[in-house]
């Protein structure tokens, strides 16, 4: 692999509040993220979750409440995340190499780094295309390189699949897990999809109008496959939460 193994970063969110005017969108998050966790945040839109994401990466101040990152108080830009966003954010004017390379350039090697880097995401060779050449789905696998160049002690990522087709999304869903695997970055995914929460996350906290309402362990064997044992019953538990339907009236009765 391109970078070495890292130590993911710790996170502890502390009676986190953020009002933006008189709305309240954030209301008490207490949340700790251990060092190399997966933790994906699921929720109604509009509930809080960027905001959140936000709050990590160091670009939203808080009403009241504090993210700290390896016990340090986040103030200001967090070094230590990457982010990834359901926009690849390339730069159109670069090739897909220095695209990837774009945070390592002062670095003498940046170019073999950048190289392998790409190796990782199957995007192997494809340096010198240019952005408008690639998918949706090859400029996310760009996005995942770049966001891995700067081996990340912290991987942000807000809805970074959501606008792929779903065999694609699935696709990079098995990429990210596999990456995951191997750096042991600490990741928090926010996501409207809990089927790609359950097969990323270790924990998934389902957030309500600023406040988590469950968290849920995640603890299925990886690589993880949809249609494992145990899957389709976590789904559902945290889709009854969000739908609001009670425990003793599962969804898929009700559905049928
Ligand atoms: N900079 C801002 N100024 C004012 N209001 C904001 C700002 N950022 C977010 N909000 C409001 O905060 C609320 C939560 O937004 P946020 O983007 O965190 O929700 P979300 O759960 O990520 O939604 P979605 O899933 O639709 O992206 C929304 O009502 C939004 O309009």
């Amino acid at each position: 692999m391109a970078t070495e193994l890292q130590h993911g970063a710790a996170i502890e969110i502390d009676q986190l509040y953020k009002q933006f005017g008189k709305k309240n969108v954030l209301q008490g998050i207490d949340a700790t993220i251990h060092g190399g966790e997966f933790v994906a945040v699921v929720g109604k839109s509009g509930c809080g979750k960027s905001t959140l994401l936000r709050h990590v990466a160091g670009l939203e101040t808080a009403t009241s409440g504090e993210v700290r990152q390896n016990g340090e108080r986040i103030d200001g830009i967090n070094q230590q995340a990457c982010l990834m966003f359901q926009d690849s954010r390339l730069l159109p004017w670069q090739n897909v190499l220095t695209n990837v390379g774009v945070g390592l350039r002062l670095e003498g090697e940046w170019q073999r780094q950048a190289a392998a880097l790409l190796k990782d995401v199957g995007l192997d060779g494809r340096g010198n295309d240019w952005p408008a050449v690639l998918s949706g789905g090859q400029k996310q696998r760009v996005a995942l390189a770049r966001a891995l160049a700067g081996g990340p002690k912290l991987l942000l990522l807000d809805e970074p699949l959501g606008a792929l087709d779903a065999l694609t999304r699935m696709e990079m869903q098995q990429l990210v897990e596999r990456l995951w695997l191997i750096h042991r970055f600490t990741a928090l995914l926010v996501t409207h999809d809990v089927s790609e929460a359950v097969m990323l996350a270790d924990r998934i906290i389902v957030i309500e109008e600023g406040r988590i309402v469950m968290t849920k362990d995640v603890s299925l064997p990886r690589p993880r496959v949809p249609t494992a044992p145990g899957f389709a019953d976590i789904q559902e538990t945290i889709l009854n939460e969000l739908l609001g339907i009670q425990a003793e009236k599962p969804l898929l009765q009700q559905t049928n």
